[in-house]
């Protein structure tokens, strides 16, 4: 059966090309210089100088986009078929200054304010989660307060490091410090480790955030709790961003300041399918340290979870 040419962009297939050969895209897909014409935007953030720990988010984009070359076109689990339902793209990376996180703060904010513009949602491969801070502060301007779905080890709520307000332990605090989020729409899962006060945890709740350590979801499937988050979120706009550092170190081992006793792969699996049907404007995938990452495996995760967000965005049609 040949189907119609669609009138989407269609990641190059596995079997028109080896999937170690075709244009270094995240899936392979046409890239454009500028979102335009886009619903959804695959975009890189090569920016690690606000890491604290471990180097090397800066290679994320690239490698993550390398290791998407294994993806295929329609999601088997849900059935989603987002080439089939909304124009995508690959619009490279913002060029950051790598000498200057105050000026790459502002390249990035600028960037995605214009990708924003064109009403487009985009889906960022990161860098490390400073980023999260510029984006946010561009989706405020297109949208007022937004929700947020935060998988991460850790709250990033930190006053400071070093006496820095801008790092990658900072962002939500100063997301909520200059209204971007709306506190009682916040979820944070995967919380755990080691912090610097028993109340590490306790800022987080005093915004309203739903605060939902590793503990609790240790065992178990987190379907049920994402019926809780969808009812905490709402209908309206809503963020999504997955620190890599989220999920255990056995299975995403290249990462830059890991903790033990994370979330399995199939735990980050349900947490975004679990936000189908919710208004997501964009999202992210951060912390991915290649040079950690040996087998490329932490990589390939990151590319699958990016996928599954371009699968739950509004529009996505699911076959029947
Ligand atoms: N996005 C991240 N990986 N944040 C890591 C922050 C680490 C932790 N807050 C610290 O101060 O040590
Ligand atoms: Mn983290
Ligand atoms: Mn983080």
């Amino acid at each position: 059966m040949t189907d119609s040419p669609s009138r989407f962009n269609q990641p190059l297939g596995g079997n028109e090309m080896p999937r170690f050969g075709g244009p270094a895209t995240m899936m392979r897909l046409p890239t454009q210089p500028t979102a335009q014409g886009l619903d959804a935007a695959f975009i890189g953030v090569p920016l690690d100088i606000g890491t604290s720990n471990r180097p090397g988010a800066r290679l994320g984009p690239r490698q993550i986009r390398d290791e998407s070359r294994m993806l295929r076109p329609y999601n088997m689990a849900t059935r989603a078929a987002p080439f089939d339902s909304i124009q995508v793209a690959d619009i490279g990376d913002v060029p950051i200054n790598t000498f200057n996180l105050q000026k790459s703060v502002d390249i990035i904010e600028a960037f995605y304010d214009e990708v924003l513009s064109h009403g487009t949602r985009p889906l960022t491969l990161g860098g490390d989660h400073t980023i999260v801070l510029p984006i946010l502060r561009a989706m405020k301007r297109k949208y007022g307060k937004v929700g947020l779905i935060h998988v991460d080890a850790h709250a990033d709520i930190n006053e400071h490091m070093f006496g820095e307000a801008i790092a990658h332990g900072t962002p939500f605090r100063r997301a909520v410090e200059e209204g971007l989020l709306d506190g009682e729409r916040v979820a944070q899962i995967g919380l755990r480790g080691t912090g610097y006060a028993a109340d590490d945890f306790d800022w987080s709740r005093e915004q309203g955030f739903r605060v939902v350590t590793a503990e609790e979801c240790w065992h178990k499937s987190l379907t049920p709790l994402m019926e809780e988050v969808r009812a905490k979120i709402g209908d309206g706009p809503v963020y999504i961003s997955f620190d890599i550092d989220g999920l255990d170190p056995a299975y995403a081992p290249g990462t830059g300041t890991a903790e033990i006793a994370g979330l399995t792969v199939p735990q980050g699996l349900e947490i975004i399918r679990g936000a189908w049907g919710l208004d997501i404007v964009g999202g992210d995938l951060v912390e991915v340290a290649p040079p950690y990452d040996t087998s490329g495996n932490t990589a390939l995760v990151g590319a699958n979870l990016l996928y599954e967000m371009l699968c739950i965005l509004p529009g996505v049609q699911r076959r029947s």
